[in-house]
């Protein structure tokens, strides 16, 4: 009888679509497996296509390129070396309509056995029912004569699946993970595996996929439990990781040694890490140089900056300043001063002929009508289009720098400021705006971490951060001519789009019914703007986009 097993927990960063290169990370995890003398390699979730595929699973073509990838690696699994558990979308049975979201067992140069994620997720980020077939109850894999519950992510979140594979003489759980990051979500996945250890007295090794794919961030973060409750690994944060981990069979059931244990960063620093990951595979992962940010002073561009900065490397951030009559002293002086402190190229374009131009050329339209918000969005479209030739002539592509709040009540100029490819604030509220940039400011956490490539250092005068916010696009503007104190908006912002409260809730908060009702109709009225705006890295449970679905036209606050 079998009393050890010893596993490799491999958490990368594979690439969607990248089949190839998938292949090559995963051929690299078996040479440490075996150099390591470990019996089986495990892989995050759908490692070989990379997660989410999203639709590429329903053309043929890839599913044909993912069996040849599996094949090819089967054939890398000599006898007497280890094995490896595969996770990958898997053709079901003939006639099926949609693949599975499988995990292949490779052992002795073949493909052994398969197995596939029986409960899909279908909320939120996760569309998995529209791609994926559920696959049948899944019963245990023979490792090495252990029997090995192998349950898929969501399969976890319930205790159905676990129970039937306990009940089918399951002595482990291995767990490949496709989870994103959100805030908080590392001690929920803790406690929902937890839970599943409590109620089958089992070990359980949690493993997730790390790196950026669009809007998600998995942030790794990857650990085993004990019977006992007791962590017994618990493996770095957005970052890869690989640590081999050894089940003994002990007189009352199957322990997992002690291994790694790595604190998780705190809110913040886990917040600003997935904003800093989620950039960094953006960019590369799409090919692209590097970044062309419109600095302004202001604190959104400094942060946005800053992420980029430690994201990339200074040499790939490009900031802009675009003087306007409007431009404040202050505004140039801090903009220069932010990117002296990041160590980034500024480059200054005068958007003043721009304006004028556009002022005579619509004066036969306009004729003597008063300026007013549209003058004001001639500038933010003025520097949008500065910004996108820079993108053009260069290949940069354009960082967008608008932030949850502004996003909720429309607070951005349509195809001016909004212009872009990738946000890195757009689900961050004001407040930790703030929050972030004093966090950054304090200096990063160590002597400096390779990961991080900006200066340890404060990254930013602190006026940035204490005087008040001004968009500029007229004489003496601030946000609070417009918008409710951030203190107060944030809140309201909170209470109707993470928890859907009713006016009468919110009221309860402090806050004048007029002022929600007001909130409330700037929220609905900007999601036209949203649906054009561009993807920016996931961060709360109710991130814009997929994540959270209102009609554009939608008249339900008329009933009221
Ligand atoms: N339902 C709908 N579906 C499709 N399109 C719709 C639409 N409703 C309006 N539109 C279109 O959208 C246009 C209005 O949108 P848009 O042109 O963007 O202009 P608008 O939203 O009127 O103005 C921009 C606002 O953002 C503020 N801003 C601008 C720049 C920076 C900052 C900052 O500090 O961050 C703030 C600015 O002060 C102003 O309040 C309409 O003229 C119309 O063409
Ligand atoms: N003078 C400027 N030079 C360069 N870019 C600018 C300038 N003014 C605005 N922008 C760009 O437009 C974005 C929106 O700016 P605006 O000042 O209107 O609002 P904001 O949300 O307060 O942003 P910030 O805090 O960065 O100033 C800025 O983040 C910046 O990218
Ligand atoms: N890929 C999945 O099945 C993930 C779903 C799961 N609830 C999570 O967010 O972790």
């Amino acid at each position: 009888m079998t009393d050890r097993l010893t596993v490799a927990l491999a958490q990368l960063n594979p690439t969607v679509g990248d089949i190839r290169g998938n292949v090559d990370l995963a051929r690299d995890a078996l040479r440490r497996t075996r150099e390591a003398g470990a019996d089986v390699l495990l892989l995050p979730e759908l490692f070989l296509s990379g997660y989410q595929p999203e639709d590429l699973v329903l053309k043929p073509f890839f599913l044909d390129k993912l069996e040849e990838a599996a094949q090819t690696l089967a054939a890398e699994t000599e006898a007497g070396g280890p094995a490896i558990l595969l996770p990958t979308p898997w053709r079901g049975p003939e006639g099926s309509a949609r693949p599975r979201n499988s995990v292949l067992f490779l052992r002795n140069g073949a493909i052994e056995t398969v197995r596939a994620k029986f409960d899909l997720p279908n909320y939120g980020v996760f569309d998995e029912k529209r791609v994926f077939e559920p696959g049948p109850m899944p019963g245990p894999i023979n490792i090495n004569g252990v029997r090995v519950g192998v349950p898929i992510c969501e399969d976890i979140w319930t205790p159905d699946v676990v129970e039937c594979l306990q009940e089918a003489g399951a002595e482990l759980f291995l767990v490949p993970n496709g989870s994103p990051y959100e805030d908080g979500k590392d001690d929920e996945r803790l406690q929902i595996a937890l839970a599943r250890v409590v109620e089958s007295g089992l070990p359980l090794a949690y493993l997730n996929q790390v790196g950026g794919q669009d809007e998600l961030v998995y942030d790794g973060c990857s650990f085993v439990l004990n019977p006992n409750r007791s962590l017994a690994v618990q493996m770095r944060s957005f970052e890869d990781d690989f640590q081999v981990v050894t089940f003994e069979r002990h007189d009352n059931g199957w322990v997992c040694l002690p291994g790694e244990m790595v604190e998780p960063p705190d809110r913040m620093e886990s917040i600003y890490r997935a904003m800093v990951l989620g950039l960094r595979d953006y960019v590369h992962k799409n090919g692209f140089p590097g970044v062309v940010i419109g600095m302004s002073g202001g604190i959104d561009s400094a942060l946005s900056a800053a992420v980029a900065t430690d994201a990339l490397g200074p040499d790939a951030v490009h900031c802009v300043m675009m003087p306007s009559p409007y431009t404040s002293q202050d505004s140039l002086d801090d903009a220069a001063e932010a990117c002296r402190l990041l160590g980034v190229h500024l480059d200054a374009v005068n958007i003043g002929p721009a304006m004028a131009a556009f002022g005579e050329m619509l004066s036969p339209i306009f004729g003597d009508s008063p300026p007013g918000v549209t003058e004001e969005n001639i500038q933010a479209r003025a520097r949008g289009v500065t910004l996108m030739a820079i993108s053009n002539k260069k290949g940069y592509m354009v960082l967008t720098t608008g932030n949850k709040s502004e996003m909720s009540v429309g607070y951005a100029t349509l195809y001016g400021d909004m212009c872009g490819g990738f946000s890195v604030l757009k689900d961050i509220y004001k407040l930790d705006v703030f929050a972030l940039c004093r966090w950054r400011n304090g200096g990063l956490p160590g002597t400096g971490d390779p990961l991080l490539k900006g200066p340890v250092g404060a990254v930013m005068p602190e006026r940035i951060i204490t005087k008040p916010p001004s968009a500029e696009l007229k004489p003496d503007q601030k946000d609070q001519d417009t918008l409710p104190p951030y203190e107060v908006l944030d809140d309201i912002l909170h209470c109707l789009i993470e928890k859907e409260m009713s006016v009468d809730q919110i009221v309860a908060h402090g806050h004048a019914p007029e002022l929600i009702q007001r909130v409330w109709r700037m929220l609905d009225t900007a999601e036209y703007k949203r649906r054009q705006a561009p993807p920016g890295v996931k961060i709360t449970a109710r991130a814009f986009g997929r994540e959270r679905r209102y009609p554009i036209t939608n008249s339900f606050r008329k009933i009221l």
